[in-house]
């Protein structure tokens, strides 16, 4: 075992030494009794982390070194079965993996859609974005829009390293068509400029706004967020397509967790391979006069199923505030802005 020291009925590891004398770091006593934290629906037989736990300041522990024997999180799902981990709050180190991706000098993009009325979520997104998105990165914010002229006046005040590009986007007269084309138009964008402008790219709902970070723990390969209606639904109730007529069709007793369309990523190569499939299947189904149920997002969980993410999202990362408060839900990081959908879409 490690350099641990043994003081007064308390085994002390060398986090706990040094939370010794610091007031908000108390070390706690090993005893049989479930920590506070323990969720009752544990049975009391099941294993439990044989770790000598350190603090109830938790973090305490992590932060200076990772135990083999000790989950960050025991409320939450921390990793797929294929091995994605599933990014909640207190399962990572950020000052790791800051310094990991400064040293790879990441260019970052983020895309959003402004079609017609959309434009009025606009500066809320760019101004929470500055303090909550990527901070001290190199970020290309991509606006797509069909009142380019319009949104060109706009004035934001953009951080070091942090630009805006206002770019064309056609618009069609069905909202719907407007969401499925997003993976239309991202796809030929991601050909023609935004792989030679960044590394990786997030596609983001722009009826949104930032309230807490988003940061590069955020960023993989290839990215998706756990819809925040479905992270406790069983598969049987996903709002998947369930017409095998459809390309975006997933079968009763397949799919492994319900994505959201209003945030995901991944580098440009995987996003031009992702919105290329998507949209492929949406002009497919159009050939059918079929329509899947939630419109490019159903093309998106088909995607997923199929090639699965590198990494997930919790919902920490898309979020509604109707939802209500969770116990599992430490930090709120984007956040959906309430919207009359008549009024907006018409
Ligand atoms: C949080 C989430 O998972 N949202 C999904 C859900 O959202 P929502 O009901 O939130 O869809 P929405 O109205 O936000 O539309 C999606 C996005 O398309 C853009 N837009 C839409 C209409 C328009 O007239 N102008 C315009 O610019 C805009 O960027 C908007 O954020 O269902 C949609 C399809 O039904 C999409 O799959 C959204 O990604
Ligand atoms: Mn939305």
């Amino acid at each position: 075992m490690y350099n641990a020291q043994l003081t007064h009925g308390y085994i002390l590891t060398p986090a706990a030494q040094f939370c010794k004398g610091r007031s908000n770091f108390r070390p706690r006593r090993r005893t049989n009794k479930p920590p506070h934290w323990w969720r009752s629906s544990v049975p009391s037989w099941a294993p439990r982390a044989p770790c000598i736990d350190v603090a109830p300041h938790r973090d305490a522990h992590f932060l200076f070194f990772p135990c083999t024997l000790y989950s960050r999180r025991t409320d939450v799902l921390m990793m797929t079965p294929w091995f994605a981990p599933i990014v909640w709050n207190g399962t990572y180190n950020i000052d790791i993996l800051n310094a990991q991706f400064h040293q790879r000098g990441v260019r970052i993009g983020l895309a959003m859609f402004a079609i017609k009325k959309y434009v009025v979520f606009l500066h809320t997104f760019i101004e929470t974005a500055e303090k909550f998105f990527m901070v001290g990165y190199n970020v290309n914010y991509y606006v797509l829009t069909d009142r380019v002229e319009e949104v060109r006046q706009y004035n934001f005040t953009l951080g070091q390293g942090r630009h805006l590009t206002v770019l064309k986007a056609p618009t069609y007269k069905r909202w719907q068509d407007i969401c499925f084309r997003r993976m239309e138009i991202i796809r030929n964008y991601t050909r023609e400029l935004f792989t030679n402008e960044v590394d990786y790219l997030a596609v983001a709902d722009i009826d949104m706004k930032f309230s807490d970070d988003v940061g590069v723990e955020s960023l993989s390969d290839l990215f998706g967020t756990i819809h925040p209606g479905y992270y406790a639904a069983q598969r049987q109730h996903f709002t998947y397509e369930r017409r095998p007529a459809s390309k975006a069709y997933i079968p009763k007793d397949e799919g492994d967790f319900y994505y959201a369309a209003g945030y995901f990523g991944g580098t440009t190569e995987e996003i031009f391979k992702l919105t290329n499939y998507c949209h492929t299947g949406i002009m497919a189904d159009r050939e059918k006069n079929i329509e899947a149920v939630w419109h490019e997002e159903s093309h998106l969980n088909r995607y997923f199923l199929y090639h699965k993410p590198t990494k997930l999202l919790s919902p920490e990362y898309l979020w509604d505030n109707r939802m209500g408060e969770r116990g599992f839900l430490k930090r709120r990081r984007f956040v959906a802005v309430p919207k009359n959908h008549n009024e907006i879409r018409n």
